[in-house]
């Protein structure tokens, strides 16, 4: 287990105001790491710089095995790295079937077998990726009519058939059933076997599902590390993110 990525005093201002404030965490390869705060406290713009979406004011995003810094990288090239991301809403193809979904995904220029596509038979190949998560009895199903939480597993399934190295999932459980929250646990702990897998979660219930180290931000930086006892365990975690959570719940 090695560092795959590495965030070294990042800080991203708008308009004045510090979203992200020396911010400062390695991710390793592989690991599954869960990145919990309250709204606000810069989550979705931690994946924003990583991805190149937008660029620091300061700081440094060392990426991969010659530490490339990502903050000098176009999104193109961030994503040809390996790197995926799945936003909070599900964007598949919803006119076109799984099949055709997961046949796109694996002929994306990034994937790693579209040069080789051509040469293999696309239906097993689509067939392996659904399998991943389980929706191998799907491959016909319009993807618009398919279930909230499936429409997320097939775009899950579409960035693994890109195989990254590193996956961001942003919120994966919203919306979704508890029996599909169990699912989707299993298949994140699955992928991260093999990759780094970032999931930015409020339900802590399946926060403690995926059983993995948590990364607590607040206000721009990482304020607590570590499993989700110690952080849940945390005064100051407490103070600024369950407390409130837990009123939120009442
Ligand atoms: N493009 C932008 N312009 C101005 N302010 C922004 C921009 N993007 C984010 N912010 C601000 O930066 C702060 C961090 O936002 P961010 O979306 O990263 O938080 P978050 O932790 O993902 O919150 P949530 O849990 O609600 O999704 C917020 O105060 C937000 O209003």
């Amino acid at each position: 287990m090695s560092a795959l990525l590495e965030v070294s005093g990042v800080t991203k201002t708008f308009d004045g105001f510090r979203a992200i404030d020396d911010l400062s965490f390695s991710v390793n390869e592989p690991e599954l790491r869960a990145i919990i705060g309250p709204n606000g406290a810069g989550k979705t713009t931690f994946m924003d710089l990583v991805t190149g979406k937008i660029r620091p004011d300061a700081g440094t995003i060392c990426y991969g095995d010659l530490s490339r810094d990502l903050t000098k990288m176009s999104e193109a090239q961030i994503a040809r790295a390996g790197i995926g991301r799945k936003f909070q809403k599900p964007t598949v193809f919803e006119d076109q079937t799984v099949e055709e979904n997961l046949t796109m995904a694996l002929a994306a220029p990034r994937a790693p077998f579209a040069v080789l596509f051509r040469r293999t038979d696309a239906r097993v190949a689509a067939r392996g990726a659904a399998a991943r998560v389980g929706l191998e009895d799907r491959m016909q199903t319009p993807a618009g009519v398919l279930s909230h939480g499936q429409k997320q597993w097939l775009e899950i399934g579409m960035l693994l058939a890109q195989e990254p190295r590193l996956l961001l999932v942003d919120e994966p459980a919203a919306g979704m059933t508890s029996a599909e929250r169990e699912r989707t646990t299993e298949m994140l702990v699955e992928a991260a076997k093999t990759r780094a897998v970032v999931v930015i979660e409020h339900d802590m219930e399946f926060v403690r599902r995926l059983n993995c180290r948590v990364t607590v931000l607040h206000e721009g930086h990482a304020l607590a590390e570590g499993s989700l006892d110690h952080v849940c365990a945390d005064p100051r975690v407490i103070d600024v993110y369950l407390g409130r959570q837990e009123a939120a719940d009442a």
